[in-house]
Parts: C-alpha cells; sequence; structure tokens
C-alpha cells in the first residue's frame, strides 16, 4: 500500500469523508458527479487543501501536516500551467531543480521524459508555440520528471480535442505502464476510465459509493451514475487505417489514426435504432 487516507474534509456545507487505500504502480480512476468531491480528495492528498480530521500516510509517513512542497506529488490540471519564458526543456527541468537536482542533470532527465511522451521535438519550443495537446504532455512531463510517489490527475485530458485526446492517452497509457508511484486520476470520461486505471473509485455526495475493477463495476454497477458511466459498448476490430475499423456487427467510421487489432468503444446515448431509414421521424433510442 502507498497512499493511505481516512479522514474528513469539511468545506462549508460540503463533507468528505472517505478511507481509501492506493496502491503504487497502480492507476485509480476517481469517478462521480459533479461536486461530489472528487478534486477536494486530490488536493487533501496535495496539500492544497487540509484534512479537517483523520490521517493521510504516504509509504507510511504521516503527510497529514506537510506543506504542500513537501510531498512528493506531481499535479496536473485540465489547463497546462507552464511557464511561459522557459522552452519546455527548461518547464519539465523546473521540477527536478526545485527538488535541488543539479542543473545538467535535471536537463537530462527532462529530455528523457519528453522523450518517453513522445515531444522529444519539441524540448526547445516555449508556450507559446505548443499546441494545447503539447503543452498538456509537456506538463505531464514536468509532473512525471520530479518521479514523484503519488501523479494526480485531475481531468488532465479534458481540454483535449477527441483526436488529440486518443493520441495524449496512448501515450500516457504507455509512460504509466512503467511509473512506478501512485497514479490517482479524477475523470468524467469513460473511455479514459476503461482504458487507463486499473481500478475505479466512485464518490457521490462526497462518500465512497463503490470501488472495483473496471470489469467488476461494468458487471455490477451500485448506483445509476456508476452504471451510465460504465454501460459502454466495446466491440473488438481491426482497423484498416483510412477512418474504418472491421467489426463483427460491420464497419464503423472513427477519426483515430490507429491500425490492425483494437478495441472500439460506443457510448450507449450515441447509438440510435430506427424502424426504418434515418429520414423516417420515429426513432427509438438505444440504451
Ligand atoms: N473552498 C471551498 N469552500 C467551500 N466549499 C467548497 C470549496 N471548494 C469546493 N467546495 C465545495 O465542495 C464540493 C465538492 O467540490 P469538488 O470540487 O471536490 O467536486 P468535484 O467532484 O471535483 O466536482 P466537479 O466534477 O464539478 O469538478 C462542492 O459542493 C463545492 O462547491
Amino acid at each position: 500500500m502507498s497512499v493511505f487516507i481516512d479522514g474528513r474534509v469539511e468545506q462549508g456545507s460540503f463533507d468528505l469523508e472517505v478511507a481509501l487505500a492506493f496502491e503504487s504502480g497502480r492507476v485509480t480512476g476517481i469517478l462521480g458527479p459533479n461536486g461530489s468531491g472528487k478534486t477536494t480528495l486530490l488536493r487533501a492528498i496535495a496539500g492544497l487543501t487540509f484534512l479537517t480530521s483523520g490521517s493521510l500516510t504516504v509509504d507510511g509517513a504521516d503527510w497529514k501536516s506537510l506543506a504542500p512542497q513537501d510531498r512528493s506529488v506531481g499535479l496536473v490540471l485540465a489547463d497546462p500551467v507552464l511557464f511561459p519564458h522557459l522552452n519546455a526543456t527548461d518547464n519539465v527541468a523546473f521540477g527536478p531543480r526545485s527538488r535541488g537536482v543539479a542543473a545538467s542533470t535535471a536537463r537530462e532527465r527532462a529530455l528523457e521524459e519528453l522523450d518517453a511522451l513522445g515531444i522529444a521535438d519539441l524540448a526547445g519550443r516555449k508556450p507559446k508555440a505548443l499546441s494545447t495537446g503539447q503543452a498538456q504532455r509537456v506538463a505531464l512531463a514536468r509532473a512525471l520528471a520530479t518521479d514523484p510517489k503519488v501523479l494526480l490527475l485531475d481531468e488532465s485530458l479534458a481540454g483535449l480535442d477527441p483526436q488529440t485526446r486518443t493520441t495524449v492517452r496512448g501515450v500516457l497509457a504507455s509512460r504509466l505502464a512503467h511509473f512506478d508511484g501512485t497514479t490517482i486520476m479524477v475523470t468524467h470520461d469513460p473511455v479514459d476510465a476503461l482504458t487507463l486505471a486499473d481500478e475505479l473509485v466512485f464518490l457521490e455526495d462526497g462518500r465512497l459509493t463503490q470501488r472495483g475493477t473496471p470489469a467488476q463495476v461494468s458487471a455490477a454497477p451500485r448506483s445509476t451514475y456508476a452504471a451510465t458511466l460504465v454501460g459502454l459498448n466495446l466491440l473488438p476490430g481491426n482497423a484498416t487505417g483510412d477512418g474504418l475499423v472491421a467489426t463483427g456487427l460491420g464497419e464503423v467510421r472513427t477519426t483515430s489514426e490507429v491500425v490492425g487489432g483494437c478495441w472500439i468503444s460506443i457510448r450507449p446515448n450515441a447509438v440510435s435504432l430506427w424502424h426504418s431509414p434515418p429520414l423516417a421521424r420515429r426513432a427509438t433510442r438505444g440504451r
């Protein structure tokens, strides 16, 4: 076990009360409706919000009263926040530098991390010359370059267009497979949850309502929210690279550039069932 939180955070009329353990080397997706306490949980682990009562330990060390800068945490928000005057390498090197690593070692580490996230070619660019997707990869590299014990992702892919999101999600999945720390990821996106997370935690109104692997939650969702979220259609397919994927149900058109064996996820509410061709007025929504 790496991160153990058993406590309460009071914020005005809202209170979060959870007892959760997160293992190192694993990715946990935190899901729940707006205002259910997901960001509050991440802020409590990062030290940006203090526990009103209870305990927070990481690898056995007491973090409850530790200042944010003394916690080994990498935090990536929805909007990439980079220093505008520094290029990508120096932005990423800033993390290890601020933890006392020598300049040349920090730059080497930064280049390694940019490479791992597939953006070594952007090393010399300043943020104003980066797209949002590229900037978010730099922000991820900066968070990872400090080798944090805990990586906190708060809707980190939310600001990306669907195609970029697919690319960054793939890069992130490959990187997290080699990350030894604990990753806790807040998302509203079922595809992020099902493809990146080893385990899902559902919070509703400040309380844990379900925890399990994606397969366990899909098989027996305990709330309407969980059922809606995980009720994805997942189809095995074979992508030909021209935007078409052959599946057992026929050809599906996608915007993804993947070629070869793949999985397609289709949200149930994206499927319409028609008694006669779509120009007819009567349609039955599929669920
Ligand atoms: N500083 C604060 N003072 C008082 N209440 C707060 C504060 N920050 C958040 N809250 C309240 O705490 C509750 C939980 O907020 P939180 O941001 O953790 O929810 P969330 O699950 O991350 O929501 P979302 O999905 O919309 O991002 C909300 O009701 C919010 O209004």
